[in-house]
C-alpha cells in the first residue's frame, strides 16, 4: 500500500459478501455480520445507521484493517483486507485510513496540547510522507482551529477536544476517515461544527468519510445514509428518500412500517403492475388477506 505521497484523494471501499464470526471467551460464535455487499466510492460520504447490536462498529473495524472478515472480501483502496500482510495491514491504517475512535479522550494524549497530539498521532508515518504534509500549526489553520494551537487540553471544551481529536485523526493526510459516533455527547452547535469538519476534509483533500450515528438528523447531513439491520445492509438513504436494496441472494428488507404488517413467515405474493410491483399478503390457499 502506498503511503509514499500526502494523500489528497479519497479512497474507495468494497464489500463482497462479508461475514463476521466473533467467538466469545465462552467459546459461542456471535455473527456480527451475514453478508454484507457495498461500494463506497473514493470521495463518498456515507452515515451507517442501525439498532445497537447491527455491525455497525464491526464493519467500520473492517475497512481499518483492525480486524480481517471470517469470510468475503473487504477491498480498502485496491487491497483485500483479508490478504494482506500484517505489515500492511498496519500501513494501512496508519497512512490509509484515519480512526476517529468514540469519545475525544480515547483519541488524545490528555497532558499535550493540540500541536503535540498531532504530532504523535504522525508519528507512526515514514518522515518522508511526514515532511510532505503540512506542519500542524498550519493543518489547524486550515481547519479553522488556529486559535486552540497553543491552548493546552486540559482549558478546552468537549466539543474543542473532538475538534482537536479530529485534528489528529486526520493530520496523516489519510484519504479513509472512519468516525465512531462522532457527534455524540456534543451540544448541537459542536454537532454542526463537527459536520462542517467531515464536510471541509470531503471537500478540500477528496477524503472519504465514513461514520457511524445513532442520531438522524447527523445522517441526514451525509449525501448517503446505510442502513445495517441484523449484520445486513436494511436500507439506504440518498437525497432525502430512503431505497430497499436487493441483496446478492435476491432478498430485500421489508421498511419499518411494512416490516409490521408483514411478520416473519408471512405468504406474498408479487403481482406486476405498469407502475411496479404490488406486494400483498395471501393465506395459505393463495386467497388475498
Ligand atoms: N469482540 C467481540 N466479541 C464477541 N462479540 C462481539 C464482539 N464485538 C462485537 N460483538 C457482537 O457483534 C454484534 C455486532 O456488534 P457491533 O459492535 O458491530 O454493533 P453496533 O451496531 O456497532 O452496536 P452499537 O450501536 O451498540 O455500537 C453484537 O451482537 C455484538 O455483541
Amino acid at each position: 500500500m502506498s503511503t509514499a505521497v500526502a494523500r489528497r484523494t479519497g479512497v474507495a471501499v468494497r464489500c463482497v459478501n462479508v461475514v463476521q464470526i466473533y467467538t466469545t471467551a465462552g467459546g459461542h460464535d456471535v455473527v456480527a455480520l451475514r453478508g454484507v455487499n457495498l461500494d463506497i466510492r473514493a470521495g463518498e460520504q456515507v452515515a451507517l445507521l442501525g439498532p445497537s447490536g447491527s455491525g455497525k462498529s464491526t464493519l467500520l473495524s473492517l475497512f481499518g484493517g483492525v480486524l480481517r472478515p471470517s469470510a468475503g472480501k473487504v477491498i480498502v483502496d485496491g487491497h483485500d483486507v483479508s490478504r494482506v500482510s500484517e505489515g500492511e495491514l498496519g500501513r494501512m491504517r496508519s497512512g490509509t485510513v484515519a480512526s476517529l475512535l468514540q469519545g475525544a479522550s480515547r483519541n488524545l494524549l490528555p497532558y499535550a496540547g493540540a500541536v503535540e497530539n498531532i504530532e504523535f498521532a504522525r508519528r507512526a508515518l515514514p518522515t518522508a510522507v511526514r515532511r510532505s504534509l503540512p506542519s500542524a500549526v498550519e493543518l489547524l489553520d486550515r481547519l479553522g482551529m488556529r486559535d486552540l494551537a497553543g491552548r493546552p487540553l486540559g482549558t478546552m471544551s468537549g466539543g474543542e477536544k473532538q475538534r482537536i481529536a479530529f485534528a489528529a485523526a486526520v493530520s496523516s493526510g489519510a484519504g479513509l476517515l472512519l468516525a465512531d459516533e462522532p457527534t455524540s455527547q456534543l451540544s448541537h452547535d459542536d454537532r454542526d461544527a463537527m459536520l462542517a469538519l467531515l464536510h471541509l476534509v470531503n471537500r478540500e483533500f477528496g477524503t472519504t468519510v465514513v461514520l457511524v450515528t445513532h442520531d438522524p438528523e447527523v445522517a441526514s447531513a451525509m449525501p448517503r445514509s446505510i442502513t445495517i439491520r441484523n449484520g445486513r445492509i436494511g436500507s439506504e438513504g440518498r437525497h432525502g428518500f430512503d431505497f430497499g436494496v436487493v441483496d446478492e441472494d435476491g432478498a430485500v428488507h421489508l421498511p419499518d412500517d411494512l416490516a409490521d404488517r408483514f411478520p416473519a413467515g408471512t405468504l406474498v405474493q408479487f403481482e406486476q403492475t405498469p407502475d411496479g410491483v404490488l406486494l400483498r399478503a395471501v393465506d395459505e390457499t393463495g386467497a388475498q388477506e
